[in-house]
């Protein structure tokens, strides 16, 4: 479970840049619950995530995982408890270790132990059998080092690791923009595979209308870092891609010229 109450982010207090990201965010998600997050550029998307994930400590509110107050808890000292995989493939993993390695250390993560025991011939199958499970054929490239992976390949096998040490929640930052429309359709389909099969409390921010629709049980808008939509249920069920361009057009107040990208 996720619950963020009254959260308040100013970014270069003081000075003539002073941004407020977020501005009085409240937002429970209960165990197992899937929501895409929408908005324009700018609405505090990231910022969002960045106050669960820990990278970002609130000026005001209260930031609660599970029963754990983590509000200004630091991302190493939450990491146990989030999981997250980012834009660009190459974040997130170790380019120069290999994909049991990198494994390896996801299932470590929130512990202080070293990576030989990490291992061990029976943690050595548990990957490899996960690993198979993507059925890329990965399985029998264990030792390759992670950078000789293409970007779609990387970004299943983050997912994986983002399940290795038993976190909840699982942070997803348009893990699916950068790859090719055939690999982001396979990694979306195996991100509510592994979500659902390990019941996940899950938050994925997209800027595609279609996947924010199409995936997950509820879907928030941020606009000037409020929430301004939160849909679920028969409502989100009747909301088209269409509906949610006209209320980006809304509330930007003009119209939008890249609604081709936003459907997509
Ligand atoms: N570290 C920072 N320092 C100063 N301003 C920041 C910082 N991070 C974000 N901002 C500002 O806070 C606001 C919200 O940014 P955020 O990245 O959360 O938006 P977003 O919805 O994720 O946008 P995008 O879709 O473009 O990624 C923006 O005006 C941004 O410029």
């Amino acid at each position: 479970m996720i619950s963020v109450r009254d959260i308040k982010v100013v970014f270069g207090r003081g000075t003539p840049l002073q941004k407020q990201a977020l501005n009085g965010v409240s937002l429970t998600i209960e165990q197992g619950s899937f929501v895409t997050v929408i908005g324009s550029n700018g609405a505090g998307k990231s910022t969002l995530l960045g106050v669960l994930a820990g990278d970002v400590i609130p000026s005001e509110g209260q930031v609660l995982i599970g029963k754990n107050e983590v509000t200004r808890r630091s991302t190493a000292a939450r990491a146990g408890l989030v999981a997250r995989v980012f834009q660009d493939p190459l974040t997130g993993s170790c380019g120069s270790l290999s994909i049991e390695e990198n494994l390896a250390l996801a299932a470590r993560r929130g512990e202080k132990r070293g990576l030989a025991p990490a291992l061990g011939g029976k943690r050595r199958d548990t990957f490899k059998e996960r690993i198979a499970e993507l059925n890329l054929g990965l399985e029998n490239r264990l030792k390759d080092r992670m950078d000789l992976l293409s970007g779609g390949q990387r970004q299943a096998v983050s997912l994986v690791m983002a399940t290795l040490s038993g976190s909840e929640v699982l942070l997803l930052d348009e893990h699916t923009a950068a790859l090719d429309p055939g690999m982001a359709e396979f990694v979306m389909n195996l991100t509510q595979k592994i979500v659902t099969e390990r019941k996940l409390t899950t938050m994925m921010v997209t800027h595609s209308m279609r996947q924010a629709l199409d995936y997950g049980h509820r879907t928030i808008m941020l606009h000037g870092g409020e929430i301004v939509l939160d849909v679920a249920g028969d409502n989100r069920k009747n909301l088209q891609v269409e509906d949610l361009i006209a209320m980006f057009r809304k509330m930007r107040g003009q119209t939008l010229d890249d609604d081709a990208l936003l459907i997509g």
